[in-house]
């Protein structure tokens, strides 16, 4: 198969689709990839180790989408990548769909088999080829709330572990899967006193195994998240129904009650976001303030990371990367239900059934499209 992998586009997006490992694998079982002049610069990943790795270097990306039969990349596609898209054409990449009625509508026009990263399960359960960036995103949380207690940035001026004789900051955790989790452990480290919500007792549960009396849970209700909020100094924003909009969990009125100069991180800003005041930012303008409270809403977090992220990455997407090549898209998802469930956009249709529902689009089961 063609393989193509464009440089990405996105606001300060570093991360690149293949490494020149994965190149390497792919050649190695007869494919051939192109991939984009300097997509990997930025990260140490050059061309010549693309070259060496059996790739070709197209000079843009107009090329690599003429020539490609799977597109392989790391963000949603922009605008201007969606028009280039071409029916028939495979892209397999995150595409979070649920909150984006634009890429959805350009996507259906562009013919292609669309596979989002962020839906195909895996055989122990969980959404393994999100969890490398949730673990990036869950630990740099912390560091964004951190960083922008400070005064200088707009915070109220906290050291989140404190210091003897000066209590510790307040963090609260909603959702407490990998995102979570990955807060969790970093807040701890900090020595930050935290709090963590999910409606998961048995997620809850094992956590509390885990770190016992080093953080408190709490089962996820209106009034035990009104209360938490209202004493935290950082709500870091982790739940997720997969594929579908993240619940408003924080409401405006819950985030007028937060003293000045708290840190909203809303992770889940991909998925739309958990607080009912935030907005997608960029890496170049991360944070914005509403009454007095700062939101860090960065929807390519990994991106800051790049180099972590893109190795993370490819250790999860590659495996299904040389199934698509090597049986093509209908035989690899027949045989494959997990992967079956990445498919989100297909030669017109919604395969998905939480994106139509979000978007209010109808929905054609993906069997149905396998042949
Ligand atoms: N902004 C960024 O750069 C990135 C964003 N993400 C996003 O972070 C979000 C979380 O991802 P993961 O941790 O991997 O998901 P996950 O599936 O591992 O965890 C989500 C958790 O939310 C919980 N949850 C669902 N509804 C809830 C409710 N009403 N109250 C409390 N908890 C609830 C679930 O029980 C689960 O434990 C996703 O939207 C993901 O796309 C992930 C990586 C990077
Ligand atoms: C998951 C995601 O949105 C990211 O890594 O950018
Ligand atoms: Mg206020």
């Amino acid at each position: 198969m063609r393989i193509g992998v464009p440089k990405e586009i996105k606001n300060h997006e570093y991360r690149v689709g293949l490494t020149p490992a994965s190149v390497r694998e792919l050649t190695l079982a007869g494919h051939e990839v192109m991939v984009q002049a300097d997509a990997g610069a930025a990260i140490g990943m050059l061309d010549h180790d693309y070259v060496s790795a059996g790739a070709s270097i197209a000079p843009d990306a107009e090329a690599v989408f003429e020539y490609a039969q799977m597109i392989i990349k790391v963000k949603e596609p922009q605008l201007p990548e969606c028009e280039m898209l071409k029916p028939g054409q495979i892209l397999y990449t995150y595409l979070h769909l649920a909150a984006d009625a634009a890429q959805t509508k350009a996507l259906m026009q562009s013919g292609a088999i669309c596979l989002a990263y962020e839906t195909i399960t895996g055989p122990g359960g969980g959404l393994p080829l999100l969890a490398p960036m949730s673990e990036i995103a869950g630990r740099m949380s912390i560091q964004a709330a951190a960083t922008h207690l400070e005064k200088v940035r707009g915070g109220k001026g906290v050291l989140l572990g404190g210091v003897p004789g000066v209590p510790a900051g307040h963090v609260v955790i909603l959702g407490a899967g990998v995102v979570g989790t990955n807060a969790l452990q970093m807040a701890v480290g900090l020595q930050a006193r935290v709090t963590v919500i999910d409606k998961n007792l048995e997620r809850l549960r094992y956590l509390d195994t885990l770190y016992g009396n080093r953080m408190t849970t709490l089962y996820s209700t209106t009034p035990a998240i009104e209360d938490a909020v209202k004493s935290a100094d950082v709500v870091i924003g982790a739940v997720l129904l997969p594929g579908a909009a993240a619940p408003k969990l924080v409401t405006h009125d819950m985030v007028r009650q937060m003293q000045p100069g708290s840190v909203l991180v809303d992770v889940a800003i991909d998925q739309g976001g958990c607080f009912e005041t935030s907005h997608p930012t960029t890496h170049a303008e991360p944070t914005y303030v509403i009454d007095e409270v700062v939101h860090y809403c960065v929807a390519n977090m990994p991106g800051a990371v790049a180099r972590t992220s893109t190795l993370a990455l490819n250790n999860a997407t590659l495996p299904h990367a040389l199934a698509l090549a090597n049986k093509g898209w209908q035989a690899a998802m027949q045989c494959d239900e997990h992967l079956r469930r990445g498919l989100n956009v297909c030669q017109g249709k919604v395969t998905y059934r939480a994106v139509a529902e979000s978007l209010g689009l109808p929905y054609t089961a993906a069997e149905s499209l396998l042949g």
